[in-house]
């Protein structure tokens, strides 16, 4: 009996010594998947959640209940038939438009903290023409509080984005395709966490347009912001994007996503692309004709 009553004791904190590693375990295993968690997917830039947004004597909202993350480093392209939302959505996540309902969470890329730096391409680079090339990158240092910085960064912006040589150049007498490297220059200028893109190419030609998407590229890997380009262009969309989102109209909503593999052969991107521009097609309309 003595030793029956011995042993169960022996038994009793045998069991609590495991049960305590065992919830020690749990905590532990529970920690650090957590830890691991939030080191490998990385916080969202930009997340908006069903968000809406309905302009002012419009009756069908041009957005409806749309959520869409945006990781650092990462290229979302959306596109859409006209009218389907695209540019009030990248307004909205440029922080131009307030949407009428969802939520907007915004994050800075090194510090949560702080706010996040955007930053706007359009389809015209919009340059003052009054100030030669240098002049109009330094202006966005200069509005971002980094006048000290000017001279090397502008040097260093202007090398990146291949327009060496020209800082004393006069935009107005550049190509459409050096302006909007010029534009590029600037946007880059205030070490954006993310650059939004609206049809930054479409007026250019198309070996222009090439020449640039590889630019905007190679600056991307180098300066490791993230972006959301809005385009019609779907070779656009496959030459930048690591996620493709496609929009429909009335209300205006996300109804596809697509990844793309940074490498893929000349199979997977004609099937990709031919998706794309489906989703692109316009939809038939019926012409009644009277006899
Ligand atoms: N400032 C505004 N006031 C009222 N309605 C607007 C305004 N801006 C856009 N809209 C409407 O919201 C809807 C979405 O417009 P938006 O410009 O975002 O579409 P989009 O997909 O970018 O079009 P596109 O490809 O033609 O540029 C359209 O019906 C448009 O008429």
């Amino acid at each position: 009996m003595r030793y029956l009553t011995i042993n169960f004791k022996a038994l009793q904190h045998e069991w609590r010594r495991n049960t305590s590693i065992l919830i020690n375990s749990i905590i532990f295993v529970v920690y650090i998947r957590k830890e691991a968690a939030a080191v490998l997917i990385p916080a969202p830039l930009i997340a908006l959640r069903r968000v809406t947004h309905r302009y002012a004597h419009h009756a069908a909202p041009a957005l409806a209940d749309v959520s869409l993350r945006v990781a650092p480093g990462e290229c979302v392209a959306v596109i859409g038939r006209s009218g389907c939302g695209k540019s009030t959505l990248l307004q909205i996540m440029a922080g131009l438009v307030q949407p009428t309902g969802g939520d907007i969470h915004f994050a800075n890329r090194r510090d949560a903290r702080k706010p996040i730096r955007r930053t706007l391409m359009f389809q015209r680079p919009l340059l003052f023409p009054w100030l030669d090339v240098a002049g109009n990158v330094a202006l966005a240092l200069r509005f971002d509080g980094r006048k000290q910085e000017t001279p090397g960064r502008v040097e260093e912006l202007l090398a990146r984005t291949g327009l060496a040589g020209r800082a004393r150049a006069n935009v107005r007498e550049l190509s459409g395709g050096q302006q909007q490297r010029v534009a590029l220059a600037r946007s880059l200028a205030v070490d954006p966490d993310i650059l939004l893109l609206d049809e930054p190419f479409s007026a250019l030609d198309p070996l222009t347009r090439g020449e640039l998407r590889r630019q905007l590229r190679e600056t991307q890997q180098t300066f490791g912001f993230a972006m959301t380009l809005v385009t019609h262009d779907v070779d656009d969309a496959l030459d930048l994007a690591s996620r493709v989102v496609v929009m429909a109209a009335e209300p205006g909503r996300i109804i596809a996503e697509h990844d793309i593999p940074s490498e893929m052969d000349g199979e997977t991107r004609a099937t990709l692309r031919a998706r794309l521009l489906d989703a692109l097609e316009p939809e038939p309309c019926s012409i009644a004709i009277d006899a």
